[in-house]
């Protein structure tokens, strides 16, 4: 409930206050400018107003100058005089030097581009109108960073986590939270000064009363005895107005940072004192801080912070799009429908997938009705029950899931429900996809629910595993459903590939073939990538791991599935034929430049490796290959035999599982190559994982002990940092 109010709370606030938060932050962006341009106008030899005091310089300046009016020490602690000199170049208001009085410069003009801007940041011309405007949208500016950083809070599970780390969903998601936690500090600073300033805009402040003295002495003295002018050093002076007569009524009028006074122009007796009261001190304050004056290093820091607001409405609009374009469109209702799919989703791809499987499910003309999970509720017409969850908080539900398990206790449904669980998470995380987990357990007790399989849980919201579970979940229950391409939006298109060589071997288990293919035209591609292929008819594409040849070509590693339609098609494919397939990039398997990689691999998982032995030949190179027996080598024998004599895996490690004597797995080399997978995370080298999932879970497994045995960064440290790589089917 809290991370909902929050959530729509800051939602509010940005786009009530948008129109005007885009405009102060462009002219807020322009602004920030001013300090730093004044600092660089500003004359360099400034240095003497710290250990200057009025007593050194008003006498000075008296013999100096026919008639002074003021002196007053700006923003950047120049010193400013206005006189009339006895050179005509010594006349008016410019700089000077404090200690020698050499004139250092003009006053530059005021920059008629500031003042214009300066109103339109303040008021939008339209006086005390647009000031109330932009006072409230700059308060509302605080409302947001605090709501915003309320909700980074609540995700991460307290105050006290707050600087955890968090996973890139999605570059407006990550850099929006990112840079709300690195901003939120400078943003309620600027904001709050703002509406300080806009507070003190709209309300008179009274002013201290004054406190007349009455003078008590008569002797003449010269202004450098005056006590007052002796105590006040230059830096502290705002401005010193001379007496403008020598009536014994003109007095020199000092205007200090806290403070007002009168002087006697003949005695130095302080004839009159007016303190400023705090809220002038904060007023003051704020001006500063708001605006960047007099601090050019604190300007810079206020300019990107605006600029860091435009990118805060553009990534903030682009995450509430995607929330809203994931809504479902339900054309029956719950009484009615057939298929009933549950989504649990905090930022919407949950729900992508659910409205992919639910358009899937209306095409094939099946009534279909999907809502969130916290509306379960009796679906008297139901027979299939699909549940789609992502976990979140330390295996958690997302916040639209939080009451399913305890409606599902309340109610009881009038049908009993042939039931999937689909589990979208992240493998980084220690509970990965707990609370599809929960759910499933808690629903396969309950005997309103039959559950056949296990759930499926996905890790990084990886379309193939969807399709997979789909393709297994019809099949099953003898639907008839057609899921679209992954790239709907944006239709592959798709190349030519020719086949070169095919070879095949039973290893009295499984089938497996490789196919060698040769792109017909110009492909970028390198090993890791995948090929998505889908068989005549078949608009599910699945894919394959990329291993590219020496010569170009693609290497494909496939094993015969029994019901496997594509690896059928695949298998069906003869040297010379023409293969319709297109490349996708797959950058987060890609062989890394720098370090020593470790390549872990079993079954078909070899082909991306086969192609990467020859890249960066510095690098060295360790394999960790897993296979039933021998035979399960036999179609690489030949790559790995050129390659071993190439030195190109500087160590090959093979694990046979169905071995009479010496039966082992994968993560038995890990556990007896302890020593070098240590070295190799201690020295900046990464790790490769390609295969089935329950070989990638066993070899994760191993590693993490390693990791805790050896006090070093925890396992999701090391592949969040992408030195632990994985491609896994
Ligand atoms: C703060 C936070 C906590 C998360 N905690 C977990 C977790 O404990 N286990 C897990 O498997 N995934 C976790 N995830 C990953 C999400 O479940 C995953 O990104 C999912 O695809 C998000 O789906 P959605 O966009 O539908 O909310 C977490 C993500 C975030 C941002």
């Amino acid at each position: 409930m809290l991370t909902h109010f929050w959530r729509y709370s800051h939602l509010f606030l940005a786009v009530f206050s948008s129109i005007f938060l885009l405009i102060a932050s462009v002219t807020g962006i322009i602004l920030s400018t001013e300090p730093v341009a004044e600092h660089l106008n500003s004359p360099s030899d400034k240095l003497a107003a710290d250990t200057i005091n009025l007593a050194q310089l008003v006498p000075h300046l008296k013999e100096e100058y026919i008639e002074v009016f003021s002196l007053s020490v700006d923003r950047e602690k120049a010193v400013r005089i206005d006189v009339i000199g006895f050179e005509e170049n010594k006349d008016g208001e410019f700089y000077i030097h404090p200690s020698t009085l050499e004139k250092l410069a003009d006053i530059p003009p005021k920059n008629e581009l500031y003042t214009w801007v300066t109103t339109l940041h303040r008021s939008l011309f339209l006086h005390n109108t647009g000031r109330i405007l932009m006072g409230i949208t700059i308060f509302l500016l605080f409302l947001m960073a605090a709501s915003g950083i309320a909700l980074v809070i609540k995700r991460t599970n307290g105050l006290r986590h707050i600087f955890t780390w968090i996973k890139k969903q999605s570059n407006a998601q990550y850099y929006h939270t990112l840079l709300g936690r690195l901003t939120f500090i400078p943003i309620a600073i600027m904001s709050l000064s703002g509406t300080i300033l806009f507070l003190n805009t709209q309300f008179e402040t009274s002013l201290n009363p004054e406190i007349e003295y009455t003078a008590l002495q008569k002797e003449t003295i010269n202004p450098a005895s005056f006590p007052i002018f002796q105590e006040t050093i230059l830096s502290e002076v705002i401005k010193l107005e001379f007496p403008f007569s020598e009536d014994e009524e003109d007095y020199y009028h000092l205007e200090l940072l806290e403070q007002k006074l009168k002087i006697h122009q003949f005695t130095g007796e302080v004839v009159s004192e007016q303190n400023t009261t705090w809220i002038q001190n904060l007023t003051a304050l704020s001006m500063t801080l708001h605006t960047g004056k007099g601090q050019w290093v604190w300007s810079i820091v206020l300019g990107l912070i605006s600029i860091n607001l435009l990118y805060f409405m553009y990534s903030g609009t682009k995450i509430t799009w995607k929330r809203l374009s994931s809504k479902t469109r339900n054309k029956v209702g719950p009484e009615v429908a057939e298929f009933i799919i549950l989504v649990g989703s905090e930022n919407g791809s949950t729900r992508k997938f659910a409205n992919i499987l639910h358009n899937a499910l209306l095409k094939s003309g099946k009534s279909v009705f999907t809502t969130d999970m916290n509306y379960y509720q009796v679906f008297p017409k139901a027979k299939h029950l699909i549940i789609m969850t992502s976990t979140y908080g330390d295996g958690e539900a997302p916040f639209k899931a939080r009451n399913f398990l305890s409606k599902v206790n309340e109610l009881k449904q009038l049908n009993t429900l042939e039931t999937h669980v689909i589990g979208f998470g992240s493998m980084i995380y220690p509970k990965f996809c707990q609370f599809a987990i929960d759910v499933y357990e808690m629903l396969n007790q309950n005997k309103e629910f039959i559950l056949k399989a296990l759930p499926t849980l996905i890790d990084g919201r990886s379309y193939i595993s969807f399709g997979l579970s789909i393709e297994e979940w019809k099949k099953r229950h003898s639907i008839d459903l057609e899921l679209p391409n992954e790239d709907q939006k944006r239709p592959a298109i798709l190349s030519t590939f020719k086949v070169e060589q095919k070879q095949l071997v039973d290893d009295g288990y499984v089938l497996t073939f490789t196919l060698e293919l040769s792109p017909q035209g110009n492909i970028n591609f390198q090993s890791g990538d995948l090929l998505a292929v889908a068989p005549p008819g078949d608009d599910l594409a699945r894919y394959y791991s990329i291993g590219k040849t020496e010569g170009g070509n693609i290497l494909l590693s496939i094993k015969k599935h029994d019901l496997g339609e594509c690896s059928s098609y695949l298998l069906a494919q003869e040297v010379g034929d023409d293969l319709s397939a297109y490349v996708k990039e797959n950058k987060s398997f890609h062989l890394p430049k720098k370090g020593d990689v470790l390549m872990i691999a079993n079954g078909t998982g070899i082909a991306p490796f086969l192609g990467m032995t020859s890249m960066y030949s510095k690098q060295k190179k360790t394999f960790f290959l897993g296979g039933r027996n021998p035979l399960s080598f036999k179609l690489y024998h030949k790559i790995i035999q050129q390659n071993k004599s190439t030195d190109l895996f500087n160590t090959l490690h093979f694990a046979l599982s169905k071995e009479k004597d010496n039966n082992r797995y994968v993560q038995d080399l890990v556990n007896e190559n302890k020593e070098e997978v240590v070295h190799l995370l201690q020295n900046k080298g990464s790790i490769m994982i390609c295969g089935s999932i329950k070989m990638r879970d066993g070899v994760l497994e191993e590693l993490k002990n390693i990791l805790e045995e050896e006090k070093m960064e925890p396992l999701e440290k090391f592949i969040e940092k992408g030195r632990i790589l994985m491609d896994c089917y």
